[in-house]
């Protein structure tokens, strides 16, 4: 079912009520039944909207209403609501305000470039007004709103209206322990402003680490501290979802990260859950994908030897540089491995993304069939699940990252942007994966790097212990009974209403 939000009229808002009166609230006002209706409003990006739906659908699975809140292209990129759940999930069409220096067609992180980011938290900023229409005069009264990182003023709309505020981190615990106590940042105490700042483990962290930032990989955060046009960087808008959010669910192993889940607890002081890693499942719709798309890619798989194909796949938002295209071609090239390449076009490029290889490239390995490079979407849960895969080469973007330990994939690490260093950090100390070997300063690699790392990782003796430490996370991050848990144990909570279950 759709709806459309229509910009709301001015409204007054009521005093802002607090925590517990909003509690109370919200407690009072659900006695009467056993259905929640919660609303979802991720932020506008292929990798926060994929976890959220399925979150949706979870959540809907056991009965309960679900608002599935975000602009009208987003809402036509989503899989399709499975039958069974149709009746439950609304689908509600907010549309974007133009604003300048966004693209009309821009309506996710996935299509502009990364520097037109804060263009689109601008316009999404400016949602603030339809979304507190929403939370007041939708029925029936919502229950909960589960939210992301980029609506930090949502929580204060939220206790307007008597709804309960969760923030969903499609984080790592570790990436956002090295944020640090939110307050701190809020006040300005934190202080880190240069990227240099984010090199340091912070002080905080109670245990011996190595959670940190290569310069290469804070500049482009750094850029958004500073020069943010919304007014607002990241830092302040994790900050401010964690502080004034009624409870922080995480998505993620507490099992694969028990001492940083334990640390965010004790940084926040405030209920937080984690659902497990909320594992894609093979016969879900989540694929954006036809059928005939998957069966030319699984017959190229199916003629390959089992355990030795790389899978390159870099998320939906980090673009990297022609130099640093070809460094990665020639490494697959020299590495001698079986490759399939997911090569995504910079937003906005009117180029062909594959004039981006090195001179001959696809023509030799056409020819001796070594690899393919894909240029559009792909189905990436199906892929990883193939048993031709024998690696991941990974931006650690935490969507991919828990689709291939799901399957048992052993990792090699390139982070490019936001929390992928500290991702690469955790997963190499983790022993599931290897980063590419970069120089710190500018990210410079080489293509006998990728080629060694590669082989060390996928095919040599010495990685055998890595190879099957990661096939081993299949039941922390598969689809086993452990996740299940979790999710029941998660959504017991919500529905029991009783915050005082998270504090536990
Ligand atoms: C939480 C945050 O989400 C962001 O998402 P991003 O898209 O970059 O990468 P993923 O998290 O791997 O998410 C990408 C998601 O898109 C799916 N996919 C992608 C390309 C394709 O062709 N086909 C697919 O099915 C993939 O299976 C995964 O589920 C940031 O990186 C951030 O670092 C990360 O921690």
């Amino acid at each position: 079912m759709l709806a459309t939000l229509e910009p709301s009229q001015s409204r007054k808002y009521c005093l802002v009520s607090t925590l517990e009166s909003s509690l109370i609230i919200h407690l009072f006002s659900m006695e009467s039944s056993n259905v929640l209706h919660v609303v979802m409003f991720p932020w506008l990006a292929m990798g926060h909207l994929i976890p959220f739906f399925r979150l949706s659908k979870l959540l809907a699975g056991k009965g309960h209403k679900i608002s599935f809140i975000s602009t009208p292209r987003n809402l036509q990129r989503l899989p399709k609501i499975p039958q069974e759940l149709a009746s439950q999930i609304e689908l509600v069409s907010i549309p974007l305000p133009e604003v300048d220096n966004l693209p009309k067609q821009g309506e996710t992180s996935t299509d502009i470039p990364h520097e037109q980011d804060q263009f689109l938290k601008i316009a999404f900023d400016l949602l603030q007004s339809p979304m507190a229409s929403f939370l007041e005069n939708t029925r029936p009264k919502p229950d909960w709103i589960i939210h992301d990182y980029a609506s930090h003023w949502l929580p204060e709309i939220a206790a307007q209206n008597g709804v309960s505020a969760a923030f969903f981190s499609l984080f790592t615990a570790a990436a956002l322990s090295f944020l640090g106590r939110p307050s701190a940042w809020l006040s300005g105490e934190d202080g880190r402003s240069t990227a240099e700042d984010f090199t340091v483990v912070p002080k905080w962290i109670p245990f011996p680490s190595n959670c940190a930032y290569r310069l290469h990989e804070v500049r482009k955060n750094i850029e958004d501290a500073s020069g943010n046009e919304s007014g607002a960087s990241d830092f302040i808008r994790f900050a401010a979802s964690i502080d004034r959010s009624d409870l922080v669910i995480f998505r993620t192993s507490v099992e694969f990260e028990p001492e940083w889940f334990n640390l965010v607890r004790e940084l926040y002081k405030k209920p937080v859950v984690s659902l497990g890693v909320l594992p894609p499942s093979l016969d879900d719709d989540d694929e954006l994908e036809t059928d005939e798309k998957w069966q030319k890619i699984k017959n190229w798989l199916d003629k390959q030897t089992a355990n030795k194909v790389v899978y390159v796949a870099l998320g939906t938002e980090a673009t990297i540089s022609q130099k640093e295209v070809q460094d990665l071609a020639i490494g697959l090239e020299q590495s001698e491995l079986p490759f399939f390449w997911v090569l995504r076009k910079p937003p906005g490029s009117k180029k062909d993304v594959t004039d981006m290889l090195p001179e001959g490239f696809r023509e030799r390995i056409n020819a001796n069939g070594q690899g393919v490079v894909y240029t559009e979407w792909v189905p990436q849960v199906k892929i990883l699940s193939h048993p031709a895969i024998g690696g991941y080469l990974t931006h650690c973007g935490w969507n991919s990252v828990i689709e291939a330990l799901g399957f048992g994939r052993v990792l090699i690490l390139f982070p490019v942007m936001n929390d992928q260093g500290l991702n690469a950090r955790l997963l190499e100390g983790k022993k599931v994966g290897v980063e590419i070997p970069r120089a710190a300063e500018d990210g410079l690699f080489t293509s006998t790097a990728v080629a060694e790392t590669l082989r060390y990782a996928v095919v040599s003796e010495e990685g055998e212990p890595m190879r099957a430490n990661a096939r081993q996370m299949t039941s922390l991050f598969g689809n086993g009974k452990r996740n299940q848990d979790y999710i029941d144990t998660f959504v017991r909570c919500l529905e029991e209403r009783k915050i005082s279950n998270f504090l536990a």
